[in-house]
C-alpha cells in the first residue's frame, strides 16, 4: 500500500476529479492524501477515503511536505494553475522542491499524471516499498 497525495489549483479542480474517478479502481487500494478543498471535491465524486490536510494557502502543502521530507509520500499528482498567481506561492516551490530532494514522482500536468498512474497499475512503484527506497544524493561541484 503506498501513500498518494491528489492537489489541485481550483481551475483545475475538475481536471483531478475526472481523472481520479477514471482512475478510481487504481487509487482504491493505496492510503489517500489531499489538501482539503480537493479532498473535498474528489471524495463528493467518488467512494474513495481521503484523509484531508488543511486547504493549500492555509498551510495544506507544507503538511503533505512534511510527509515527504521524511520520505513517507509515495506519489503525489498536483495539478498546478500555471497561468494563475496563487498567494501562496512559496509552499508550493517548497513542496516542489522537497519531493526532488526525496525523487518522489510528482505530476505537475495531466499527461504526467495519466503515465504514472499506468505505472503505478503495473506495479511499477514496487521499489517505493523497498526498505531503503531512494537514497539522494549530490554530485559534489
Ligand atoms: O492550493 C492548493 C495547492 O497549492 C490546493 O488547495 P485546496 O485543495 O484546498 O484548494
Amino acid at each position: 500500500m503506498l501513500n498518494i497525495a491528489f492537489i489541485a489549483h481550483d481551475r483545475k479542480k475538475s481536471e483531478i476529479v475526472n481523472f481520479v474517478i477514471a482512475y478510481e479502481k487504481v487509487f482504491e487500494g493505496h492510503q489517500l492524501f489531499s489538501t482539503g478543498t480537493t479532498g473535498t471535491r474528489i471524495m463528493e465524486q467518488t467512494d474513495l477515503t481521503i484523509h484531508r490536510f488543511e486547504s493549500g494557502p492555509l498551510g495544506g502543502d507544507q503538511q503533505i511536505g512534511a510527509l515527504v521530507a521524511r520520505n513517507e509520500m509515495d506519489l503525489i499528482i498536483f495539478l498546478r494553475d500555471p497561468l494563475m498567481a496563487q498567494p501562496h506561492e512559496p509552499d508550493i516551490i517548497a513542496l516542489l522542491r522537497l519531493c526532488d530532494v526525496q525523487g518522489i514522482p510528482v505530476a505537475t500536468n495531466i499527461a504526467t499524471a495519466e503515465i504514472l498512474v499506468k505505472a503505478l497499475e503495473r506495479g511499477e512503484f514496487a521499489w517505493r516499498e523497498l526498505p531503503n527506497k531512494y537514497k539522494p544524493g549530490v554530485d559534489e561541484a
